[in-house]
């Protein structure tokens, strides 16, 4: 089973209310998503292997240490984990960057896929599927099948918030990919979205309600 990891550092916490308040405009939404991914990236990035370079100090040649050959993806879920990216790559910025397209159908709940582009090497590359939001876990399942038919191998999935539910399908779904969230929330409602939550993840960033 992979495994679940909340970020409970207060920085995180702080930053999320900020987000969760109803009040919190688009430009502050924005800015503090990104906060919140960039954080997130210290710990996602921490287990990148490294290997040994000789370099030379002022003082003399030394032997330390730099990230290997192993190379990172950021992978949005269209449209709220674009929100995610740019923090993610203030960290990490020789990132790669693909896209999967999918929006939830509000009725079924059930998610469709309408675009995939990804950098042609994701089999070597330790891919970070990116949606602040994991409510019934049906958008994240179908990225992570999307980015295996495709040979991608070393995935984990990162969101600000998740709903236990979403935790469960997700891992079952697919028990190698670990997952890290911000949060973990009591619940998902009877429409399907978090509880307490953030509202509409994608709506908020975009400004599109
Ligand atoms: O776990 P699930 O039940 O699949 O729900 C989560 C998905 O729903 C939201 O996207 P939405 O469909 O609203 O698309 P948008 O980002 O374009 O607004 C969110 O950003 C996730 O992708
Ligand atoms: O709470 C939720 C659930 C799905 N998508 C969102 O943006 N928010
Ligand atoms: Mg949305």
């Amino acid at each position: 089973m992979g495994k679940f990891q909340v970020m409970d550092h207060p920085l995180i916490q702080h930053k999320l209310t900020i987000i969760r308040d109803k009040n919190c405009g688009t430009k502050v939404f924005r800015e503090v998503v990104d906060e919140i991914a960039m954080l997130m990236a210290y710990e996602v990035s921490r287990d990148l292997p490294l290997e040994s370079v000789e370099i030379e100090t002022p003082m003399g040649k030394t032997t330390q240490q730099t990230i290997a050959g192993k190379k990172v993806a950021i992978i949005p879920i269209l449209r709220a984990g674009i929100g995610m990216v740019d923090g993610i790559l203030q960290l990490i910025p020789a990132a790669k960057v693909g896209h999967i397209g999918m929006y939830r159908d509000h009725d079924s709940l059930e998610p469709v896929e309408y675009f995939v582009k990804l950098p042609s090497d994701i089999d070597t590359r330790q891919l970070l599927v990116v949606d602040p939001m994991l409510a019934t876990g049906g958008s994240a399942i179908l990225a992570v099948d999307a980015l295996k038919r495709r040979g991608g191998t070393n995935i984990k999935f990162v969101c600000l918030v998740a709903a236990p539910e979403g935790v469960k399908a997700l891992q079952e779904a697919h028990p190698d990919v670990d997952i890290i969230a911000a949060s973990l929330d009591e619940k998902l409602d009877e429409n399907g979205y978090i509880f307490p939550g953030l509202g509409d993840a994608g709506d908020r960033l975009f400004g599109t309600k």
